[in-house]
């Protein structure tokens, strides 16, 4: 044999090296991998010291799941929340489309139409993707519909082979391609959804699986994305840890093995030990040029990757926004709150309502001599959210004076200082509140009363000097 990549096997098929080395283990019992999942212990991470080399792709986006797994978890939106979300998510991901995508359930009329009224939005970025059942009559509905993704579930842990869909790993597989094919076939885009990837077997399954749908799609001529989905999170990225758990891990095997393209990986995580998000920035570092996020993290229990830090993440990996507009984040919290009526957990990054609020005396003195003292950065341009002090027991006079410049917008000359007789007036009050037995910090309207009082108290002290 001339080329040392083809390989003959025994029935004399002639099979690419990577089919050679990476056919199918048609296991008879389920590898649950008791050694890192053992159910009655905490589940465990262990380490191979392998390492793969970072490989960030030069274009990485995000992907939207607000209205699919973002929605599984709550109450489902009506169309005209749909529409508005997906016209903040247009105007925040911009001109080059770094929200390239969000996918859309079509199962009932009132899905479908969230979604045409979506796409009659004549919108290039995010676009309009599917989330059926896999069968040939929903790939015709996509068709008609004049959507080009469906995704598609192809779970790929034993814990769902064996046990939810009581198959064997070559049936299931078989099974998965036929529906693939049918997808194709219909001339739809397939998006295969690789359920619970992080306690799949990888080289036993996972990348067997993708060299066939590989095959397929150059068969159709239509490629096959593959979305790795740390279903349970438990996906970790340190160097050197085994998988199926390294995120590292799994996107190397996918693009080196099973030769799919970084265009073509997607990484979908959850936020089971806290990692989605930096599960996510790992799969864009090693690999994938896709991370699928929900709308503030909203998805199935602890939820998915929140989109809005992903747009943080890709601003500090590529040094730009790339016509990003991040205030609109800010637009879509209040109208979340207002309109949708979800409390967002106030100490929630970017959008909660303490994100970047300092409550203690000592903190406050820093951000009045210097607001980038207790920053992430200039949040006021970035989000419409200026750096806050809240009052308290602990503000202190520098916390109240800041509050007062933040709340009126006093810059430079115009600033209060924190030795001004206002500022130890409204103090007085405070430390008279807590003095009193008072535990939760002081609400605007409190302190608006509060500065009104120690205005007239200067103003009579002036009348009579
Ligand atoms: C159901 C699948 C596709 C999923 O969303 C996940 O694995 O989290």
């Amino acid at each position: 044999m001339d080329n040392p990549n083809i390989v003959v096997n025994p029935h004399n098929n002639l099979l690419t090296f990577e089919e050679h080395f990476y056919a199918l283990q048609d296991v008879d019992e389920p590898n649950t991998y008791r050694n890192l999942f053992p159910y009655d212990e905490i589940p465990k991470i262990v380490f191979n010291q392998r390492v793969v080399p970072i490989n960030m792709p030069e274009k990485i986006w995000i992907t939207d799941t607000t209205f699919r797994d973002g929605q599984q978890s709550r109450a489902p939106y009506t169309t005209e929340q749909i529409v508005r979300l997906y016209d903040y998510m247009h105007r925040l991901g911009g001109p080059n489309g770094i929200i390239r995508q969000s996918e859309f359930f079509l199962y009932s009329k009132k899905d479908r139409d969230a979604a045409y009224k979506c796409m009659e939005r004549g919108y290039e970025f995010p676009e309009v993707t599917a989330w059926i059942r896999a069968n040939k009559k929903d790939f015709e509905l996509v068709k008609n519909m004049g959507i080009k993704e469906t995704g598609i579930l192809v779970s790929c842990s034993d814990y769902h082979i064996f046990y939810k869909m009581k198959m064997s790993r070559r049936q299931a597989m078989d099974h998965y391609l036929s529906v693939v094919r049918e997808c194709l076939e219909t001339g739809v885009r397939p998006r295969c959804h690789l359920e619970d990837i992080t306690r799949s077997d990888i080289y036993g399954f996972v990348i067997p699986f993708c060299l066939e749908l590989e095959k397929l799609g150059k068969e159709y001529g239509i490629p096959v994305k593959i979305r790795a989905c740390d279903t349970m999170g438990f996906g970790v990225n340190f160097t050197g840890a085994a998988i199926p758990r390294s995120v590292p891990g799994i996107i190397y095997g996918l693009h080196t093995h099973a030769g799919v393209p970084s265009e073509m990986i997607e990484w979908h995580g959850h936020n089971d030990f806290y990692k989605a998000v930096t599960n996510s920035t790992t799969a864009w570092l090693y690999g994938a040029c896709g991370v699928n996020c929900s709308l503030f993290g909203i998805g199935e229990r602890t939820g998915n990757t929140p989109l809005e830090a992903m747009v943080f993440e890709y601003a500090q990996l590529k040094g730009t926004l790339d016509g990003m507009d991040t205030r609109v984040i800010t637009e879509m919290a209040e109208y979340y709150e207002k309109e949708i009526g979800y409390k967002i957990p106030s100490r929630t990054p970017f959008v909660g309502k303490n994100f970047n609020v300092t409550r203690a005396g000592i903190h406050a003195d820093g951000l009045l001599k210097n607001e980038e003292i207790y920053n992430i950065f200039d949040t006021e341009k970035f989000l419409n959210r200026p750096v806050l002090v809240a009052v308290s027991n602990t503000s202190g006079l520098a916390g109240i004076a800041h509050w007062i410049n933040t709340y009126f917008k006093l810059k430079g000359d115009d600033a209060i200082a924190k030795t001004d007789p206002i500022v130890a007036h409204v103090k007085d009050w405070v430390d008279q509140e807590y003095a009193s037995g008072r535990v939760t910090v002081l609400t605007d309207d409190e302190l608006l009363a509060a500065i009104d009082r120690a205005c007239e108290a200067c103003n009579k002290k002036l009348a009579h000097e």
